[in-house]
């Protein structure tokens, strides 16, 4: 069902910062920042060859990273993104096997503009997990 991975997100606790360095230190192709109010972030993508990194930081009062950058104030991988062809046939089998899906259960408009899903971390592995239809 998962396909390719399509990002791997950071939490940071200053988007410039961390862009700069990715630009300068490590020669990356670093985006503009992007706010998502739907989604409480503003995101900045690191494009690689094979994939992308998605910095995060909060946008709004009610972040839904706000706790996790209090818990880790340096930053932390946040989540991982796999594409799927279909959210709601992947949706409808995770319920079935037991999965939390996390806000109200209906996808949302993500930061490519494709429908996208969270899973709920304590049921894969500690690991936050973020669908997204390709
Ligand atoms: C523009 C969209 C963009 C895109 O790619 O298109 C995005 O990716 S938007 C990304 C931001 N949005 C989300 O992350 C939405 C889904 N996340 C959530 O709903 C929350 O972050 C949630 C519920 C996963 C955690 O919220 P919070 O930390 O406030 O709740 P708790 O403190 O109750 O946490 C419960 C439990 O989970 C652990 N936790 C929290 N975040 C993570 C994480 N990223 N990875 C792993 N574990 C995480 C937290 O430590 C708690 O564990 P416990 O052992 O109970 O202390
Ligand atoms: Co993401």
């Amino acid at each position: 069902m998962i396909g390719r991975l399509n990002h791997v997100a950071i939490a940071v606790p200053d988007l410039e910062a961390a862009s700069a360095q990715y630009r300068t230190m490590l020669g990356a192709d670093v985006g503009a920042p992007q706010d998502e109010p739907d989604h409480g972030v503003t995101v900045v993508f690191v494009t690689l060859p094979n994939t992308k990194i998605e910095f995060l930081y909060p946008l709004g009062d009610a972040s839904p990273i706000q706790g996790f950058l209090d818990k880790n104030p340096a930053g932390g991988i946040h989540h991982m993104c796999y594409e799927v062809e279909n959210i709601i046939a992947a949706r409808d089998h995770l319920v079935t096997e037991g999965a939390r899906v996390l806000g109200s259960g209906e996808p949302k408009i993500g930061a490519h503009g494709k429908p996208v899903l969270f899973l709920h971390p304590k049921d894969f592995q500690g690991c936050l997990i973020e669908l997204e239809e390709v």
